[in-house]
């Protein structure tokens, strides 16, 4: 019988470094990662280009069930491509816009529903990382080690706003930062699967923390996770 493999899971709101985290993390144990935002996105992308509201939970949960998606291994550059039916949709799904769409149709109870077993068959044969809002409240219950990360909305906008200035768009620090507060308002105040840290996560607030020493923090985590026994020596 093939043992059951160890998951992590790294929750909080937008910015506050769980992509970044995640993909240090996965690297240096040698794991797999599921963005599950990255599902929200691209479910909410199919629904533009296929003209369905995004509160048409009738139309949006066959969607979802179907969701045409791959992620790929770009062979140049090792990073993970999102292909949606088809199309490279990788840079696409990163803007603002597309990240209020995902986050207004993951607030409908039974998309959520139809995406849960796509995300737990990420589960893999190494160990996962899993990051979103609520891998260790829904998704991944028993996760052997879960992380919740947080920061002020102020240092989240700027970072955002670095961000996508860095990628040539053209963002304000303001417009960024009310954004955030909407979309952390919709996913912490939704009836379904709230963004909350999980009872037993460990909550890290990055707001002085650069990039280093949140990661540092979370391999101390990590180590302790395994003098515990709650993670494989092997990790
Ligand atoms: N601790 C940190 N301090 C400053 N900037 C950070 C930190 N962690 C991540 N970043 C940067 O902030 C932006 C958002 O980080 P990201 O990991 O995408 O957050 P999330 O996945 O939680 O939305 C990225 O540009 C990233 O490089
Ligand atoms: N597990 C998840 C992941 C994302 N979502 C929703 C709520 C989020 O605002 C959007 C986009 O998530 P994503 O993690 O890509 O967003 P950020 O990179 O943190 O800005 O999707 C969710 O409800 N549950």
């Amino acid at each position: 019988m093939q043992a059951v493999m160890p998951v992590i899971t790294v929750d909080g709101p937008s910015g506050s470094g769980k992509g970044t985290v995640c993909r240090l993390l996965a690297e240096k144990l040698d794991w797999d990662v599921l963005d599950s935002g990255a599902i929200y996105r691209v479910l909410s992308l199919a629904a533009i280009h296929h003209h369905i509201a995004l509160d048409n939970e009738e139309a949006l949960v066959p969607l979802a069930a179907n969701l045409d998606v791959q992620f790929p291994i770009d062979g140049a550059t090792k990073k993970i491509k999102v292909i949606l039916e088809g199309e490279d949709v990788t840079h696409t799904i990163r803007n603002e816009e597309v990240g209020a769409a995902a986050s207004k149709i993951a607030a409908l109870p039974r998309v959520r529903e139809a995406l849960l077993r796509r995300q737990r068959a990420f589960r893999s044969e190494s160990g996962l990382i899993a990051d979103g809002r609520d891998m260790g409240t829904v998704v991944f219950p028993n996760a052997e080690l879960k992380i919740y990360l947080t920061a002020s909305a102020q240092e989240r906008a700027k970072r955002r706003y670095l961000e996508l200035k860095d990628k040539g768009l053209d963002v304000t620090l303001d417009g960024l930062l009310s954004e955030i507060e909407a979309r952390d308002d919709r996913d912490m105040n939704r009836k379904v699967a709230p963004l909350v840290p999980a009872d037993d996560a460990v909550v890290v607030d990055t707001t002085e923390l650069d990039a280093e020493q949140v990661f540092a923090k979370v391999i101390t985590l990590v180590q302790e996770a395994i003098a515990a026994g709650k993670l494989p020596a092997s990790s």
